[in-house]
């Protein structure tokens, strides 16, 4: 049975990174995506404003929607102070195996916890079967007509609260533009746009920070 992209993208890491070392693995699939075979991990350049967003958030508790390999899950989590945590959820299964043997080589999983299974159900088990009071930073990069939805979703089970930090991946390409239409018409959000480029391509992208105002 022939190997998935997602498996190639893992056994080049594991062959050319350094286990316990979250920035030789981002290092590591950023020159495989770029060399070898295109994937939709969030990338170096839209990755710097990940890491800053982070930094500003400074989170104890982080959400991610979208894990994918678990590209954006280490370069997160690389950021944490001791003893913050990430919470991934990923819907898709394949994806789910390869993103957690990701976490773990890079030495991250005791600050990760990956969740396989749609957002729309486990958001709403946060509070109550994995112990979320509020989320101080969310990072949207799974389905892009799930970011509306799901930041609904959110605010009703009261998982948000005054200066929790939004940043959504992909608001120019593949585009969500009822996300983008939803957040910054809202009076609950203060958004600011990130013009940048579409992952190891010259195509124009941007992300979408939008902070929670209560
Ligand atoms: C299958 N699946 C599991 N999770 C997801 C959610 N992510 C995306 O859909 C996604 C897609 C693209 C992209 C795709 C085709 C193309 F030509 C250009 C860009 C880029 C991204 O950064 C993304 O996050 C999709
Ligand atoms: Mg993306």
């Amino acid at each position: 049975m022939n190997q998935s992209k997602e498996q190639r993208i893992l056994n080049f890491v594991l062959q050319n990174a350094v286990r316990g070392d979250p920035c030789s693995v981002v290092d590591a699939i950023d020159k495989y995506c770029s060399q070898k075979e295109w994937a939709m991990n969030v990338g170096d350049e839209k990755g710097k404003i990940l890491d800053k967003t982070v930094e500003e958030a400074n989170p104890s508790v982080a959400l991610e929607l979208g894990t994918y390999c678990g590209y954006s899950a280490v370069r997160i989590s690389r950021l944490l102070k001791a003893g913050a945590r990430l919470l991934t959820v990923e819907f898709n299964p394949e994806f789910a195996a390869v993103a957690k043997q990701m976490i773990e080589f890079a030495g991250v999983q005791d600050k990760v916890k990956l969740l396989q299974g749609p957002s729309e159900e486990i958001i709403p088990q946060l509070k109550k079967k994995y112990e979320v009071d509020t989320l101080d930073f969310v990072f949207l990069d799974h389905w892009k007509d799930r970011y509306t939805p799901d930041t609904k979703l959110l605010q009703e089970c009261n998982l948000l609260r005054k200066g929790s930090i939004l940043l959504a991946d992909n608001v120019i390409f593949p585009g969500a533009p009822d996300f983008l239409n939803y957040v910054r018409k809202s009076p609950h959000f203060q958004c600011t746009n990130y013009p940048s480029h579409l992952e190891y391509m010259q195509v124009e992208d941007a992300m979408e920070k939008a902070v929670f105002l209560g």
